[in-house]
């Protein structure tokens, strides 16, 4: 490794990655005059499969484990990393990943999804680590900060995107559990000191079954232990499917399976057999013996009967119909293709979700590609409560103006494995009747216990004191910073938010307030106050632990500017470093359809634009090169820029796309470099690119342009072939030309 200052950049999955092709080349010719080195890390899920199994596979196959690696580099001052969105696995794109691998000459392994052998279990073992939430609790060793940057709103302001009309008769609402979900139950506790703790279940029969051996606590961690009763959701779902049948409402279901790796694709699941509930009674032992596992969604159902004969396959597929007949309809992914919200659990993910269907006026499609009113079924009362208040304030008030509404960043807990984020390894489904216990190692003593049944989900959350101090310590900045009111949005009457009050109290207290406005509301009541300044144009800091992060910076982003892309989403590191996500958003899937159909990306890169300027500008403060300032600032004029002339991608194809976005904020920023003062050296370099990128202009445009229409081949999903994709994402023989000659 050099000592050069060094940015490192991630390499994903779907859209954002085929936008990095196209973006890289510009940021290492741009960065290359200031010093500045642009390491590339391959996080993407086939890479990180691949990095699992290196004995599977031949010495050039074989990659790093480049996760890991910058995993640890979070943990070192210097660190400066722009990481994109990822796909958080579902098992359906875990097994389509490693299929298109195999198929690739990569000698993995298949997933095994019901381990009969130790060789199976450990093999699952390995695979589980690329499932769901697994990049970001690695990386996110710091807590986050998200926002919408100034000429973002400005711009939204001026370019308002379409709204839809809510009428007060909507019978659009959002059903949660009353009773037996991981609220209802919840206990939580501060550690006195640090302690070694296990995880158990006494059952009914005086066995005791250790689920997790050890996990080291820390003295001032809070942790909780909460189940989920499958009783109690059981039952809940029966009413809500009743009750969306008798109303007329479509029903459709939000969960987070993604995120929850481990309990949402058990609730999604519980979801789709009580639905198609006559069908699985009546073919529960085939489908057992299939291997079919509809937390994984009915397309694991689909795929797993198609081979079997004709007339057993019709038959299932006529009872499953059948139940549909008394069901109501279903929120449709996409009606077209007649893939409903039971497709895959990764399909509906709600904090993307349900802001498209409060954004759209409280409606989802239905099967014959309409708009209809819906009940949105979101089982776990802890924070489903939020969107039933943006919806009784829609109705009340209409739809939000983005013209006029006012703005929510937001600063969220998340650092160090913070909440749910840490679960995954502590969550089981219960075996049997019983007690499940927290118990201390060294003592015997029961911290936390809970009386739990067969099926019951149970989990412990932890959340350690430094990163409650430190986002603590953020709020406040940012308060101080930005002169808006922050209101931390925790409730007295959750068992871990209560923990969690007390100790902002006094962490607040390590801090000048005077002057600031910081307040501490229930989540309802937060909601209910930052809708009520939204209305009026005031803007309002969210403070909030990490699903709440994670649901309003796409919420409030959506509502205020179409989308999560436009976000600064930035991970100041405990450690000293930065990182910078770009954007609020995920992957995109369904871009890359298009792209490949019609050559077109809708990708909107201003997320990457904004985190590029901020971390060029934390390595120009922290290394004092003022290059790096000098380029921070240049490229932020240039995306100024970008947004007034609306070059932004547009969603059409035909129309300028993400390569032309790219090529005009290059134009821009080149142009602003030419004519800035502070560096003659950086002036005179990039004034002849400057010259030519606005000669070629109309010409590149063109050669940018002429490619769409037309399917293009980019040799895979999950992991396509590169020189294919850079052909494809760099079309423009000028654009390309240009760049090369700047760099040689
Ligand atoms: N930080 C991370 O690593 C995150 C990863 N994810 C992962 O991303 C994947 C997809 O998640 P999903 O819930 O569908 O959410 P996404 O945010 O990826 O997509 C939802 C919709 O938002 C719009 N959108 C998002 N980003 C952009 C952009 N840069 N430019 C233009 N439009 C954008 C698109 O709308 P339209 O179709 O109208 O163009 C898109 O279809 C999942 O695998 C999920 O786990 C999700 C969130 C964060
Ligand atoms: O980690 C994930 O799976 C998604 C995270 C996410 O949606 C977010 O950070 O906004
Ligand atoms: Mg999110």
């Amino acid at each position: 490794m050099s000592s050069d200052p060094t940015i490192i950049y991630t390499l994903t999955d779907e859209a954002p990655l085929l936008a990095t092709h196209a973006f890289l080349p510009v940021v290492s010719t741009f960065t290359k005059p200031a010093g500045i080195k642009v390491e590339q890390s391959d996080i993407s899920v086939a890479a990180r499969i691949l990095a699992q199994f290196p004995e599977n596979l031949t010495p050039e196959q074989r990659v790093p484990d480049a996760l890991s690696e910058l995993g640890k580099k979070t943990l070192e001052p210097d660190a400066n990393i722009i990481k994109l969105p990822n796909i958080s696995a579902s098992v359906g794109q875990l097994t389509a990943a490693i299929k298109e691998l195999q198929a690739k000459g990569y000698n993995l392994p298949d997933y095994p999804a019901d381990p009969k052998t130790d060789e199976e279990r450990a093999i699952k073992a390995r695979y589980a680590k690329c499932i769901g939430s697994s990049v970001n609790p690695v990386l996110r060793e710091g807590n986050s900060d998200r926002r919408a940057p100034k000429a973002v709103k400005e711009y939204a302001r001026k370019n308002p995107h379409s709204m839809g009309e809510w009428s007060q008769a909507s019978r659009t609402h959002v059903s949660h559990m009353t009773h037996g979900d991981f609220y209802h139950g919840e206990k939580s506790m501060t550690l006195d000191a640090a302690r070694d703790v296990k995880m158990e279940l006494v059952t009914k029969s005086g066995q005791t079954i250790v689920l997790k051996p050890k996990v080291a606590l820390q003295a001032g961690e809070i942790i909780d232990s909460m189940f989920m009763s499958r009783k109690a959701l059981l039952a809940f779902y029966e009413k809500q499917i009743e009750d969306a049948k008798n109303t007329g409402v479509l029903f459709s279901l939000h969960v987070k399976a993604t995120m929850m790796k481990v309990s949402h694709p058990i609730v999604f699941g519980h979801c789709v057999r009580m639905f198609y509930k006559e069908a699985f009674e009546k073919h529960g032992a085939l489908f057992d013996s299939l291997g079919i596992n509809v937390n994984n969604g009915m397309a694991d159902l689909y795929n797993k009967i198609a081979d079997l004969p004709a007339s057993q396959r019709e038959e299932i597929e006529r009872d499953l119909h059948a139940c549909q007949e008394h069901r109501p309809a279903l929120a449709m992914v996409d009606s077209a293709k007649g893939i409903t919200n039971f497709h895959s659990p990764n399909d509906v993910i709600v904090d993307a979700s349900m802001p498209a269907m409060i954004r759209a006026g409280g409606k989802m499609y239905g099967a014959d590609g309409r708009l209809k009113e819906v009940k949105a079924v979101i089982p776990e009362s802890t924070f489903a409560r939020i969107y039933q208040e943006v919806i009784n304030f829609c109705k009340w008030h209409g739809a939000f103006d983005p013209r006029t509404m006012g703005t929510v960043p937001n600063v969220g807990l998340m650092a160090q494995q913070a909440e749910e984020y840490g679960s995954h390894d502590k969550t089981f489904e219960i075996q049997e009747d019983g007690v499940a216990n927290i118990v201390d190692l060294a003592t015997g003593e029961v911290l936390l216990s809970q009386n739990v049944e067969q099926g019951d989900i149970w989990r412990m959350c932890q959340v350690k004191d430094a990163p409650i101090r430190d986002w603590v310590k953020l709020a406040v900045t940012r308060a101080r910073n930005s002169g808006m009111p922050a209101v931390f949005w925790l409730d007295p009457y959750r068992p871990h938010e209560n923990e969690l009050i007390k100790k902002v109290k006094t962490y607040l207290k390590d801090h000048d307030t005077s002057g600031l406005d910081i307040q501490i509301m229930s989540q309802v009541r937060a909601m209910r106050y930052t809708l009520e300044r939204v209305s009026r144009g005031l803007d309002t800091i969210s403070v909030t632990g990490n699903i709440l992060r994670d649901y309003l910076t796409d919420l409030f982003p959506i509502l205020e500017l179409g989308t999560s892309a436009k976000m600064l989403s930035i991970v100041p590191l405990m450690a000293g470093g930065g990182m910078y996500e770009t954007g609020a958003g995920g992957s995109a899937p369904k871009h890359v359809q298009q792209l490949v159909e019609e050559n077109h990306l809708r990708w909107d890169s201003l997320g990457e634009f904004l985190a590029l300027a901020v971390s060029l500008e934390d390595l120009g403060l922290k290394t004092g090169n003022n290059k790096a300032k000098v380029l921070a600032k240049t490229l932020d004029t240039a995306t100024g820029r970008l947004l007034d002339n609306r070059k932004g991608p547009s969603p059409k194809t035909g129309e300028l796309d993400n390569r032309g976005s790219q090529f005009y904020l290059s134009m821009y920023w080149a142009q602003e470099l030419a004519a800035q003062t502070e560096d003659a050296e950086l002036a005179a370099k990039f004034a002849p690119l400057a010259k030519q990128l606005a000669e070629n202009e109309q010409k590149i445009v063109a050669e940018l342009l002429e490619v769409q229409g037309k399917p293009v081949d980019i040799g895979g999903y999950y992991k396509a072939d590169d020189a294919k994709v850079k052909a494809v994402m760099r079309p423009s023989a000028t654009f390309n030309a240009a760049l090369e000659s700047f760099a040689a």
